[in-house]
Parts: C-alpha cells; sequence; structure tokens
C-alpha cells in the first residue's frame, strides 16, 4: 500500500486527482509553481486559483517545484502538467523520479520526436514502471467526486497495474498494454474536439454535427486499427469515452478553441492565452505520424490548416467531409 504520493502539476488536473487519491492514500503532495497556490493548499485547504469552492481534504499538502526531498519522499508520482512541459520537468526531477511509480495524465505528443508522454519519462528516467491515465475525465468534475471512468494503460506486470489501480480506485477502469495506444487516443480526440468544434462554428443542426463526428471517429479508428496492439481499445474509456466527451461539451478547452477559431473569435495567438490547448500542439505530430504510417488523415489535416491560418474554416469545412474516409 503506498502511503505518500507526489502530484506534479498543481492545475486543474493536479488538484483533481490529488483530491481524488487522498481518499486512499496517507498523504498526497502537489507540487506547484506558484507561491500563491501552495500557501492556499497549505494554509486553506483549497487552491483558490482554479477550485476556489472546493476543500481540499486535510492530507493533501502542497510544495514549490524546487522541494526536491519533497518528491525523493514520494512513492509514486503522477504527472499532470501541460504536455509541453513533461520532458523539462522529468529532467529537471531526474533523480528523484528514478525508481519510482510513474504516472503520467497528460494528452500530448513531443514534436519532432513524435514520442507519447510516457516514452519522454522513460526516455529521462529510464524506470520500467511507468503507466498512463486517460478517459472521459473533466478535472472540476473529478475534482468534485462525480463518477468517471478512465483507462490505465500500463505493460504487462501485475504489480504496477495493481499499485495504479488502488490509487485510481474512485475512478471505474479499464486496462491496456498497450500504453502508447491508449495515450494516443487522448492526443487524437483532443484534434477532434477542436474539428468538431470548428465544425458547429458553421453548422448548427444535430444531423450535421453526428455525421462529422461519426466521421472524426472512423479517421481516428483507422488510425488506431494501424497502430494499437489492443484490438479491443476501440470501446474502452480512453478512446470513445474521451472522444464523445471531448468532441460534444463546450466544457472542452479544445472544443471551445474550434468553436472560438471557427466563429472567428481567436487568432493564432491563443497559444499564449495560459490555456491548456493540447490539441492544438498535437495536431501536427498526429499528422507526421499517421504519414509514417501510410494513412491519410484529412479531418486532422483540415484542423491543421485552419489553426495555421491556410485558411479559414468555411472555406474548407465542406471540403473534408468530401475527403472524410
Ligand atoms: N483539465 C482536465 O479536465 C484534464 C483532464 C484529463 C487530463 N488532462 C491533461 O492534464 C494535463 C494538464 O492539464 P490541466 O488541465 O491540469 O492544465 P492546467 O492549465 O489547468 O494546469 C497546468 C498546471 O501545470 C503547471 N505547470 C506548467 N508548467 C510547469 C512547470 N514547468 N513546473 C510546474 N508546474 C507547471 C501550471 O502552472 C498549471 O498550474 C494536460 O495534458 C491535459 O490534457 C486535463
Ligand atoms: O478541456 P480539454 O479539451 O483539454 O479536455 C479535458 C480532458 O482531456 C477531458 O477528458
Amino acid at each position: 500500500m503506498i502511503s505518500k504520493v507526489g502530484v506534479i502539476g498543481a492545475g486543474s488536473m493536479g488538484t483533481a486527482v490529488a483530491q481524488s487519491i487522498s481518499r486512499r492514500v496517507g498523504e498526497v503532495i502537489v507540487f506547484g509553481r506558484r507561491q500563491e497556490i501552495v500557501d492556499s493548499i497549505n494554509t486553506d485547504n483549497c487552491n483558490k486559483r482554479y477550485f476556489p469552492g472546493l476543500r481540499l481534504n486535510p492530507n493533501i499538502h502542497a510544495r514549490l517545484m524546487g522541494d526536491r526531498q519533497g518528491l525523493a519522499d514520494c512513492e509514486a508520482v503522477i504527472i499532470a502538467v501541460p504536455s509541453s512541459e513533461v520532458r523539462f520537468i522529468v529532467n529537471a526531477t531526474h533523480d528523484e523520479l528514478t525508481g519510482k511509480f510513474l504516472v503520467t495524465v497528460a494528452k500530448g505528443l513531443e514534436y519532432p520526436s513524435l514520442k507519447t508522454m510516457s516514452e519522454i519519462i522513460r526516455d529521462e528516467t529510464g524506470n520500467p514502471d511507468i503507466a498512463c491515465f486517460s478517459g472521459p475525465t473533466f478535472a472540476d468534475e473529478v475534482a468534485y467526486g462525480h463518477i468517471a471512468g478512465a483507462t490505465i494503460g500500463a505493460g504487462g506486470d501485475p504489480s504496477l497495474r495493481a499499485t495504479i489501480s488502488n490509487l485510481f480506485g474512485e475512478f471505474i477502469l479499464d486496462f491496456s498494454d498497450d500504453i502508447r495506444a491508449v495515450e494516443l487516443c487522448g492526443v487524437l480526440k483532443n484534434v477532434y474536439a477542436i474539428g468538431t468544434g470548428m465544425w458547429d462554428s458553421v453548422y448548427g443542426n444535430h444531423n450535421e454535427h453526428y455525421t462529422f463526428l461519426n466521421m472524426c471517429y472512423k479517421e481516428m479508428c483507422i488510425f488506431l486499427r494501424a497502430i494499437s496492439r489492443d484490438k479491443g481499445i476501440f470501446t474502452k474509456f480512453c478512446c470513445f469515452g474521451d472522444f464523445n466527451l471531448t468532441a460534444n461539451v463546450d466544457k472542452s478547452r479544445n472544443r471551445t478553441l474550434g468553436l472560438m477559431v471557427g466563429k472567428k473569435i481567436v487568432k493564432t495567438p491563443y497559444l499564449e492565452s495560459g490555456v491548456t490547448f493540447e490539441g492544438s500542439r498535437s495536431v501536427k505530430g498526429i499528422i507526421e505520424l499517421a504519414e509514417n504510417h501510410s494513412i491519410d488523415m484529412p479531418i486532422a489535416r483540415f484542423v491543421y490548416d485552419v489553426l495555421s491560418g491556410n485558411n479559414n474554416v468555411r472555406e474548407s469545412v465542406d471540403g473534408v467531409i468530401r475527403k472524410a474516409p
């Protein structure tokens, strides 16, 4: 039984995961980079920046990222920062992370390496015990204890799977030993959430929405069929569940980005907005990854072209439905 768990990232998902697992372990230490967040968690049992109305469990404490001893004392560490930060952080905390159970909840693809988060973590730490957690899990709903399903991607080691399952025992879990495929589901669903937002910014009827949604899911499944060893991945939480949650619900940052770009409310500098739009960072990599497998992804290319400012949604949206698989 793990008694002390570290969570790197004091943002929405880091705080939500900390709240969930704190009911199952002795202590959770959240590592953040803002003193005011660390203070608010330690003084008021509350992350005032992300969940001002949520009372955090008393066994959740916070430390600044530089507290190496604090991290070294943790038996398992969950990495809950934006994918663009994962390599930097894991490289900087290499000594403290080596030899521990590590779980990534980040949904992104490194460019130009095309590596997933678990692959980056393995690069930097050499740890064999790495798992990913991915599914229809809006952080605010997780934080408030609502039911959520998720897929644990982990290699075949039964003790790793048992340890991670216990940590995330508040969730309804399914499992895959193809960790890369699980992670790529999280990358793909963000891209199609942006695309569905773009589509819905032009077409507002139900038939139009679900016609496009089906085309997105078909393109996603063609890709997964080519790369996934897990032939059951299509019905797992990381795939069907998270694809639908993110593409259909306006709470999704990725879907909202697509809507805003489609309605010309934002232009490219949105990346500097500080909001974690994971799909916009990974779309180019997923297209290249597909090309490496001789797979064409017209909808992903549509998303990339519009985000790159090459054309606008109204001009290209009809064309994409004729090219979609
Ligand atoms: N928010 C959700 O609903 C949700 C659900 C599942 C998975 N995720 C994934 O979790 C990851 C984190 O996203 P989020 O939603 O929590 O983002 P967020 O923007 O809410 O929080 C990110 C946090 O990481 C911190 N951070 C960034 N760089 C850092 C660094 N170098 N050192 C320490 N802290 C750093 C930021 O200060 C911020 O507090 C993403 O890959 C996202 O896709 C998010
Ligand atoms: O807000 P989004 O679009 O990053 O989605 C958050 C989670 O990935 C949903 O599972």
